[in-house]
């Protein structure tokens, strides 16, 4: 298995269960993504921005709320294997991305897996060790690297814009290596008190042979 990303903002993804693990799935996607959660019964667990509909579809009347919500990704988290491997197959049939919570190892390229993420802003980490024990224990260590990259991610992308059209492509590069290697620009971000943008700027000056 390899990590893709996918652009859902904006688009429907619609899951079946509203147990623990159709919660995580909602939260998951509905940071960007229209959800809708089907399930008779809904845990106390969060479900984000997601629209719960309280039904207990047969497997026969999967392939219904398919078409009518007319999702891009659907999840199978149902308790109920007969329901799962419905909606498996009515979301192939239909060249759909799908995840079934029941399955895990090998699978067909549309069956997807939902990775631990880690995101800062415009960072996001995938990761997925098939064991989700470990997966969050480096979960944990990577938020601890990945703490701050959000705001160096949006600073270096409007430094980017700036330098672009001014400064050959070589130096420009070399202005950005040193300022996303700067410790003093990492220990700057997110502590309220330094600028990081004045920093940025006194690395770039440096770098390009300017006064700032
Ligand atoms: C990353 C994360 C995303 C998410 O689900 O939102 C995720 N599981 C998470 C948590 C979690 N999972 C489980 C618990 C125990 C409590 C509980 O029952 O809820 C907890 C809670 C916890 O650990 O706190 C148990 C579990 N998980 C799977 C099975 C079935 C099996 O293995 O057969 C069993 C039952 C095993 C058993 O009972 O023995 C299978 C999958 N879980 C995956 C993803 C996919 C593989 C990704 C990978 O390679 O890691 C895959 C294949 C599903 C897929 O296809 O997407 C998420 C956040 C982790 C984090 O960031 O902290
Ligand atoms: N992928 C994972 O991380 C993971 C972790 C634990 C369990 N699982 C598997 O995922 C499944 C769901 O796990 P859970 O802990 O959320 O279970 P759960 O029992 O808490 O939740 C199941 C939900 O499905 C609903 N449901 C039952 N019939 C339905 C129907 N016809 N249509 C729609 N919803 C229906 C129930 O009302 C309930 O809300 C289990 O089968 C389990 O094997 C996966």
């Amino acid at each position: 298995m390899l990590p893709l990303l996918h652009d859902l903002a904006g688009e429907s993804v619609l899951v079946f269960g509203g147990g623990r693990v159709g919660a995580r799935r909602a939260r998951t996607f509905a940071v960007e993504s229209d959800v809708v959660v089907v399930s008779p019964t809904f845990s106390e667990h969060g479900f984000g921005d997601a629209r719960r509909v309280r039904a207990a579809p047969s497997p026969d009347a999967v392939a219904e709320w398919v078409d009518r919500v007319d999702p891009v990704l659907v999840v199978a988290a149902t308790d109920d294997t007969a329901v799962n491997a419905t909606v498996e197959r009515v979301a192939a049939e239909r060249g759909l991305l799908y995840n079934r919570a029941d399955r895990a190892g090998a699978r067909d390229p549309c069956h997807v897996a939902i990775p631990s993420m880690v995101r800062d802003g415009d960072v996001v980490v995938g990761l997925s060790t098939g064991v989700p024990a470990l997966t969050k224990v480096l979960r944990q260590r990577i938020e601890a690297d990945v703490d701050g990259a959000g705001e160096l991610a949006a600073l270096t992308a409007e430094l980017r814009r700036e330098l672009r059209d001014v400064h050959p492509p070589e130096r420009r590069r070399a202005a950005l290596r040193a300022v996303v290697r700067s410790d003093r620009v990492w220990k700057a971000l997110g502590d309220g008190v330094a600028n990081p943008r004045q920093i940025v700027d006194e690395i770039v000056s440096e770098e390009l042979g300017e006064s700032p």
